[in-house]
C-alpha cells in the first residue's frame, strides 16, 4: 500500500496542476449535457485526441471537484485499497465534495468496483482511460447500465478553424474573402489533420509515435500478437488504401496470413482502438451485409500521411475520409450503397435516413452522371433524405433536390 502522507501529497500536487491546466480549444461536444447526467461519464477516443483536456473543460462547470490522474509514477502498484484511502483523504481535504474526475483510471487494477460503489453512494463521476482497457465490452460488464460514453475524435474542421482563430458569421460564409480563407484553411486541414499536439508542433514523429504506441502497447502487447510484421503491414495497408473496399480474404492474402479469422480479429482490435473504422454496404438482410466487402477509413488524414504510402492522386480519398470522420463525430449510423450505382454515405439517425452523400474532388463532364446517379439511387431508396455531392470547392444551384457544395462549407454550415 502507498503511504497515506504520499497519497495526500499526490492529491495536493495533482489538484493544483489540474487547476492550472489550460482548458484549450472548446470541443464541439456540449459539456453541459454531460454535467447534468446521473450516469458515470466515460470519455473514450483515439490516443492523444484530447480526452484529458476535455475532462478539464467539463470540470470548469463545477465550483469544486475531486481529481485523480492515475498515470503518475508515484501511483505505480496502487491498488483498490489505495483508492479507499484516497476517498478518506478527499473527505479530509474537501469535505462534502461529490464530483470526481478520474484520468487514466485503468492504471489501478480493480478500479471498476470502487467506481461502481462511489456511483452507488451518489458521487458524480467523469473518467477517461486509454482505449484498449476501456473497450465497451469490458466496461459494459463492470459498469452495466451505469455509464454513458462520450467519443472524442481529433479536431474536426470547425475546431481546426477555432484553433486558427478563424471565425465566420452564424448565417454562413458568403463573402469571397471568407470563402477564400476557409478554402485555404481547409486545404491545410487535409494535410495537417486534427491531432491537437501535431497542430502545435508539426513534427510527423509525434504522429508516428502515437501510431506505434497504439499498435505496440494497446494492441500487440495486450493481445499477444506474434506476427508483428504482418500486423504492422495490415495497418499501413489499410491507411494507405483508406476509403477503398476490401474483403477479409484479399486483406489476408495481402499481408500473407493464412487465417482470415485472425485477420478479422486484428481488424476488430484496430477498430476498438479507434485507429480505423469500417463501413458496410447497405443491405436489407443483416447476413448479406456482413458477408459483403467493407470499406475502411482512418482516424486522421495527417496520420495517414505520416505512416502510409502516398500517391499523387490521393486527394479524393483524403476528402472522403474527412467526410466519414465528420459523420462519425455527428454520431450517425453509416452505410455505403452498392446498387446499380454507388453512393459513398447513407447517414441514418434514429432509424431514419437523414443524408445521402457522394464525395467528389471535382465534378466534371466525365464523372457528373455517375456521381448524380449514386445519390439519386440512394435518395430513391431513402425518400426524404437530403442529397449532397460534396466537392473541394464547387458549388452549384440544387438540381433534382441534390446540393453540390464544398466539404468545408457543409461542415461549417449544415
Ligand atoms: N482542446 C484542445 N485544445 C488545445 N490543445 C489540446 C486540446 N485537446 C488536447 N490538446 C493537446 O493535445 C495533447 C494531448 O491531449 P490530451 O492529453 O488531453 O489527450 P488524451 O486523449 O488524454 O491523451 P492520451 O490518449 O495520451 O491519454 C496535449 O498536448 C494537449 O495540450
Amino acid at each position: 500500500m502507498i503511504a497515506y502522507h504520499i497519497l495526500k501529497e499526490i492529491i495536493g500536487d495533482q489538484h493544483l496542476r489540474f487547476h492550472n491546466q489550460e482548458p484549450g480549444i472548446p470541443r464541439r461536444i456540449d459539456p453541459e449535457q454531460y454535467r447534468s447526467r446521473n450516469r458515470i461519464v466515460v470519455i473514450s477516443g483515439v490516443r492523444r485526441s484530447g480526452k484529458s483536456t476535455f475532462l478539464k473543460q467539463l470540470a470548469l462547470g463545477f465550483p469544486s471537484f475531486l481529481y485523480l490522474n492515475a498515470d503518475d509514477d508515484r501511483l505505480i502498484g496502487a491498488t483498490t485499497d489505495d483508492l479507499g484511502s484516497l476517498l478518506l483523504i478527499w473527505e479530509e481535504l474537501f469535505p462534502g465534495v461529490r464530483t470526481v474526475f478520474l484520468d487514466e483510471i485503468q492504471n489501478i487494477p480493480g478500479w471498476e468496483r470502487v467506481v461502481r460503489r462511489m456511483h452507488d453512494e451518489g458521487y458524480k463521476i467523469f473518467l477517461t482511460g486509454s482505449n484498449a482497457q476501456m473497450l465497451s465490452k469490458e466496461l459494459g460488464t463492470h459498469l452495466t447500465g451505469r455509464y454513458v460514453r462520450v467519443e472524442l475524435y481529433p479536431f474536426g474542421f470547425d475546431e481546426y478553424c477555432a484553433f486558427h482563430q478563424f471565425s465566420w458569421e452564424k448565417k454562413g460564409i458568403h463573402t469571397t474573402n471568407e470563402s477564400a480563407a476557409a478554402l485555404r484553411l481547409f486545404s491545410q486541414f487535409i494535410e495537417e489533420g486534427g491531432f491537437p499536439e501535431f497542430l502545435k508542433d508539426p513534427d510527423p514523429e509525434i504522429l508516428r509515435r502515437t501510431f506505434d504506441d497504439i499498435l505496440f502497447r494497446d494492441i500487440i502487447a495486450r493481445y499477444a500478437i506474434r506476427e508483428v510484421k504482418a500486423f504492422r503491414l495490415l495497418c499501413r495497408y489499410l491507411f494507405t488504401n483508406m476509403t477503398r473496399e476490401a474483403s477479409f480474404t484479399s486483406l489476408a492474402s495481402t499481408v500473407q496470413m493464412k487465417s482470415p479469422v485472425s485477420l478479422k480479429n486484428w481488424i476488430g482490435y484496430l477498430e476498438d482502438s479507434y485507429l480505423i473504422g469500417s463501413l458496410s454496404p447497405f443491405e436489407y438482410s443483416m447476413k448479406k451485409q456482413l458477408s459483403r466487402n467493407q470499406k475502411y477509413y482512418g482516424i486522421d488524414t495527417a496520420l495517414r500521411n505520416a505512416v502510409a504510402f502516398r500517391f499523387s492522386d490521393d486527394y479524393g480519398l483524403l476528402l472522403e475520409n474527412i467526410v466519414w470522420l465528420e459523420l462519425c463525430r455527428r454520431g450517425y449510423e453509416l452505410y455505403w450503397l452498392k446498387g446499380q450505382s454507388e453512393c459513398d454515405f447513407i447517414a441514418i439517425e434514429q432509424g431514419k435516413s437523414r443524408m445521402v452523400i457522394q464525395v467528389c474532388w471535382h465534378l466534371s463532364d466525365e464523372n457528373r452522371k455517375r456521381e448524380y446517379d449514386g445519390v439519386i439511387e440512394a435518395c430513391t431508396m431513402f425518400p426524404g433524405s437530403g442529397g449532397y455531392i460534396l466537392t473541394l470547392q464547387q458549388e452549384e444551384k440544387p438540381a433534382q433536390n441534390i446540393r453540390v457544395m464544398p466539404v468545408w462549407k457543409w461542415i461549417l454550415e449544415e
